[in-house]
């Protein structure tokens, strides 16, 4: 790929280069692209990928994004010109300031951006995530206990919302050494609510947060519940000054590099948030939908079945055992392929770049959707067919590398990558130890919600059989 970025002409150039391409424009005042993305974005984007290419200029809420779905196009925004693409002056991460604050999710980038991330960063290093794993194993025993009651019977569990019970409480354990009883349940609501008033402003921007209406007082009051969550056991913990290993500690004694100093108590509590957030709703979609396709799929069932008990002979996994659930990973990799959380996100260009022979000016927004290039027919064979062979060795050398980026690329890359995948290894694990998951008889396809997480709508539910 030719990227001449930086140099003189281009940096300062206000219209295209004449030796770059132009990228096609999706024509806004076509109604059918008026309404498009607002009734169906994924299915809108497929449809502008089919017509135009990997490449093109498209409208959310009158403002112009160029989605860039090419693997290469993607490594190059994300990973080796990540220092031009910032989240600053984003519509996504602008939308989200209300909840997210001033965490790393929607920090713009730049010196102050590295300088956090950094400080976080050994936090979440796969050995010390070995760390936090019996939370994991502990709550996905629990779950097992909350479907005894329903094995057997023909009332199906909802298993988006039992899972997103255990899942806060892994994060919220992790992070607070707490047991976070009711509270939880108030916090899982809270944020159902920002997720679908962020998810539907997202589409239709009418009336704005800025302006009173019910949209805002269900958002002011959601953001409110969630911070009061966090803020109960930081405040606590830091007016006792109670050292302990969890997150939250770790995150307390953390020091910046340049100056040796901590975190404020204020950013404390934004990117306490921040990973609350960030863990709770991405894991309980990513286990809802695993559990949902092995249902669905029982060759696949049975094959992940056969490892659990080769494997593991009965024992209750550890963190050490997941480098041997090769096939179980595999499984976790394909559902996150189909139905991967985040996504969706956005850069924007600081200054003008030439992106593999086309122009971007400076200031232009980037949308990425992973939902749509996880099913680019170039990369993916049958791409809509649930197939974790997809993920075996040989799979995964015969594609380019980002042509799958659930957890995002390059120095933005999700910070929880290593947590979140043992989660998913774990509970999958330990839920095919005892049960077998059925779908109802008649029930219809999931339908996947794109809010600003992918979120299987009124929660995957499933008929729950002894092995
Ligand atoms: C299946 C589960 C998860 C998925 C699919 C996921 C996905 C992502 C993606 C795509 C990004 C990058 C967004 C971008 O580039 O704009 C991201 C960032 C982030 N994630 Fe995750 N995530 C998951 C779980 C977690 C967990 C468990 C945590 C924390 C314990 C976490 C914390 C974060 C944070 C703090 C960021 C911002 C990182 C930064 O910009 O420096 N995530 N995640």
């Amino acid at each position: 790929m030719n990227s001449s970025a930086g140099n003189d002409t281009l940096q300062h150039a206000r219209h295209a280069p004449k030796r770059l391409k132009k990228i096609p424009v999706v024509t806004p005042w076509d109604p059918r692209n008026l309404v498009g993305f607002r009734r169906d974005p994924v299915a809108f984007l497929a449809k502008c990928v089919a017509r135009y290419g990997d490449i093109f200029k498209f409208h959310i809420l009158g403002i112009p994004m160029i989605m860039v779905n090419h693997p290469d196009h993607i490594e190059h925004v994300l990973v080796r010109r990540a220092e031009n693409y910032t989240k600053k002056d984003t519509l996504i991460f602008d939308l989200t300031e209300f909840v997210l604050g001033n965490g790393l999710i929607r920090n713009p980038g730049g010196p102050e951006y590295a300088r956090q991330r950094k400080l976080m960063q050994p936090t979440f290093r796969p050995n010390v995530v070995g760390f936090f794993t019996q939370n994991m194993i502990d709550e996905s025993l629990h779950l097992a206990e909350m479907w005894r009651p329903a094995a057997g019977k023909d009332t199906p569990v909802n298993v988006t919302d039992d899972v997103g019970q255990i899942a806060l409480r892994i994060v919220t354990r992790s992070l607070f050494s707490a047991d976070v009883g009711e509270t939880a349940r108030e916090f899982e609501l809270a944020f159902a609510d920002a997720n679908e008033v962020l998810g539907s402003l997202f589409r239709n921007p009418f009336p704005p947060l800025s302006l009173p209406s019910r949209r805002r007082t269900v958002m002011r009051e959601a953001t409110a519940r969630m911070k009061r969550f966090v803020q109960s056991f930081v405040e606590r913990r830091v007016a006792t000054n109670d050292v302990r290993d969890d997150l939250l500690g770790m995150l307390m004694r953390a020091t910046y590099e340049d100056d040796g100093g901590h975190m404020t108590v204020e950013q404390l509590y934004d990117e306490v948030l921040n990973l609350v957030i960030a863990a709770f709703e991405t894991t309980t979609s990513g286990i809802s939908w695993a559990l949902y396709l092995i249902a669905k799929h029982p060759e696949v069932g049975q094959r992940f079945v056969n490892e659990i008990d080769t494997k593991l002979q009965g024992r209750i996994p550890t963190y050490r055992d997941l480098n041997e659930l090769t096939y179980t990973r595999q499984i976790v990799d394909e559902t996150l392929r189909l139905y991967t959380p985040a996504y969706q996100t956005m850069r924007s260009a600081s200054e003008s770049d030439d992106l593999d022979g086309y122009y971007v000016p400076a200031g232009a927004n980037i949308y990425l959707n992973s939902y749509v290039t996880h099913r680019h027919p170039e990369f993916w064979d049958n791409p809509e067919k649930f197939d974790p062979e997809r993920f075996s060795p040989e799979g995964m050398a015969a594609r380019p590398k980002h042509a799958y980026f659930p957890f995002g690329s390059g120095p933005r890359i999700c910070i929880g990558k290593y947590f979140a995948l043992a989660e998913l290894q774990l509970i999958l694990a330990i839920i095919a130890q005892r049960y077998r998951l059925e779908i109802p008889p008649g029930q219809g396809e999931m339908v996947a919600d794109q809010l600003i997480t992918l979120h299987p709508r009124n929660g995957v539910r499933l008929l729950v059989r002894e092995r």
